[in-house]
């Protein structure tokens, strides 16, 4: 199959006010015909005005409700996220997961939900340290995808990103051999549940411009979700190039 075409996701997390759309436009103005599709998702309050100035950078929520609409006081709807000019949106993130005791089932009926939007969904899973080092990581993480996965997932609508919790915000990666076993077993995993080959497998925790090129090198590495190097347009946009 050919490869598919990878993507660098930057994920803004509870970061961002209006003048970090500073960073948006310089990203912009410095991106030269790109290898790559490209995403960034800052906080909702973001999203509309991020979309104003993005150019080819798509826009993404960082969570979304199940339903389209109703009583649910402080959450945003998928629908909501594609009127401000969203195209994709993170669910399952690992500090979702925790902050808000997301089920797998929850993730599962995000996503759907993102899709019934037309927005891509992009599912994160990860294992904890404790995990791996009790030598669980494969089968939490495959277990994770299997239970999140959504109900007419395709490798257009859907992008998995594995981020192993204790490396985000750590400045910690696991080895190229660990990240590869990871996204070669993430590989079959998806081909077995959706019968495809291609959907986009994203490498998330710790991804900077000094380690982007040896990770997205690994074959099965399709693109990143970035946290704290999407930020600064000069960080971001090394990542970018890396690609
Ligand atoms: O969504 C992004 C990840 O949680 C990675 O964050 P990080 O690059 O700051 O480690």
């Amino acid at each position: 199959m050919a490869a598919p075409r990878t993507l660098i996701a930057g994920n803004w997390k509870m970061n961002g006010l209006n003048a970090a759309l500073a960073e948006v436009t310089a990203l912009r103005d410095g991106l030269s015909a790109p290898n790559c599709d490209i995403l960034l998702c800052p906080p909702a309050t973001l999203i509309a005005a991020m979309a104003e100035v993005a150019g080819p950078i798509m826009v993404g929520g960082q969570d979304c409700h199940a339903a389209a609409s109703g009583a649910h006081t402080g959450d945003i709807a998928a629908e909501m996220i594609a009127d401000a000019g969203g195209a994709a949106v993170i669910v399952g993130h690992s500090e979702r997961r925790t902050d808000h005791a997301e089920t797998d089932a929850q993730v599962k009926a995000k996503a759907e939900a993102a899709h019934r939007a037309g927005l891509i969904a992009i599912v994160c899973v990860g294992e904890t340290e404790a995990e791996r080092d009790a030598g669980r990581a494969l089968d939490v993480v495959l277990g994770q995808t299997a239970a999140s996965m959504p109900d007419g997932a395709t490798a257009e609508n859907t992008v998995i990103a594995y981020e192993p919790v204790w490396a985000i915000g750590t400045g910690r990666t696991p080895t190229l051999d660990d990240i590869a076993e990871m996204h070669d077993a993430l590989r079959a995993k998806t081909a077995e549940l959706t019968g495809s080959d291609a959907m986009r497998l994203l490498y998330g925790g710790s991804m900077k411009p000094g380690n982007a090129a040896e990770i997205l090198a690994i074959e099965t590495v399709n693109g990143g979700l970035v946290g704290g190097a999407s930020l600064k347009a000069a960080d971001f946009g090394a990542i970018i190039a890396a690609a």
